[in-house]
């Protein structure tokens, strides 16, 4: 697992967009070889959003060859509340960006079919070829997507309960009325995601930094799903300072260290290159 400490959330919007749209040029991604993203909803991902929407207005990436697959979605929420995860990703990303709407995936919190919906979800993430990257936010207990405390670590997509403590963090979107928060979602499963081929995480704040320290300090645990993310060989957390308060100062400090070494690492290969580059062309080759 890597971990990238930035100070600000805006900092940390604009590494992991950088580093997402890093991922899709380097893909190149043609209408035959579509490159299939993960995306979550929440306050977390906006400042990736918001990077990615500005990079896209450069002409520095595109999202017209890109499918994108999102997390989860309330039950019996109408798609059009303002709430909806549907409109949130149209509000905050999808408007913005050159995507085919066609190659937008929502779950359908209102399918009279939910069972079907989540069977038909995960069929068309296998036809797709499978999620390349999955960005993901977490919850203040450490769940990914809604995928609470003591969900299965094998999880599929399904129908979740969502906890009490999730119903109260999510009232804040609902005027803080609690009994507004719907009381149930489909969500992808904790294998959903373990199963992309790279998993991008964003932490913000201090009312997450409790669960980050579980899931980076402590073993694999199904009372924070998000410690799953240990078991996965190519995931990366990027948060900011304040949601690292409850991590002890060596581990902060271990990372941090990780970092400038990795960066070193990537200059003196970068001087490597230029150097040989100049040598080949002085000799002729
Ligand atoms: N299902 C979503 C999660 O996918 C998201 O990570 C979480 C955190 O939201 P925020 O970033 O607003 O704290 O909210 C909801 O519970």
């Amino acid at each position: 697992m890597r971990f990238i400490i930035r100070d600000t959330p805006a900092q940390v919007g604009e590494y992991v967009a950088n580093y997402i749209a890093k991922r899709i040029r380097n893909f190149n991604p043609t209408p035959e070889k579509k490159f299939v993203l993960g995306l979550p909803t929440g306050s977390s991902p906006i400042p990736t959003y918001k990077h990615l929407i500005s990079l896209v207005k450069k002409g520095e990436i595109s999202f017209k060859n890109v499918i994108t697959f999102n997390m989860d979605e309330y039950v019996g929420l109408p798609e059009d509340h303002p709430e909806s995860y549907h409109t949130f990703m149209f509000r905050e990303f999808f408007s913005h960006v050159d995507i085919d709407p066609q190659n937008v995936h929502i779950l359908n919190g209102n399918n009279p079919d939910l069972i079907g919906e989540c069977t038909a979800y995960e069929e068309a993430i296998k036809a797709a070829g499978g999620i390349d990257l999955f960005l993901a936010g977490i919850g203040e207990d450490g769940h990914i997507a809604f995928n609470e405390p003591g969900s299965s670590l094998a999880s599929r997509t399904r129908i979740k309960t969502l906890a009490y403590d999730t119903i109260l963090a999510n009232s804040r979107f609902f005027g803080g009325d609690l009994e507004k928060v719907p009381r149930m979602a489909l969500t992808v499963g904790v294998a959903t995601v373990l199963d992309a081929r790279e998993i991008v995480v964003v932490v913000s704040g201090q009312r997450k930094a409790l669960a980050l320290s579980k899931a980076i300090e402590e073993g694999v645990n199904h009372l924070t799903t998000l410690s799953a993310l240990q078991l996965h060989q190519h995931s990366l957390i990027v948060a900011d300072e304040d949601a690292t308060a409850e991590l002890h100062v060596k581990t902060v400090k271990y990372f941090k260290s990780i970092e400038m070494v990795q960066d070193q690492v990537e200059r003196d290969h970068a001087e490597l290159v230029k150097r040989r580059e100049l040598s080949g062309k002085q000799t002729g080759f």
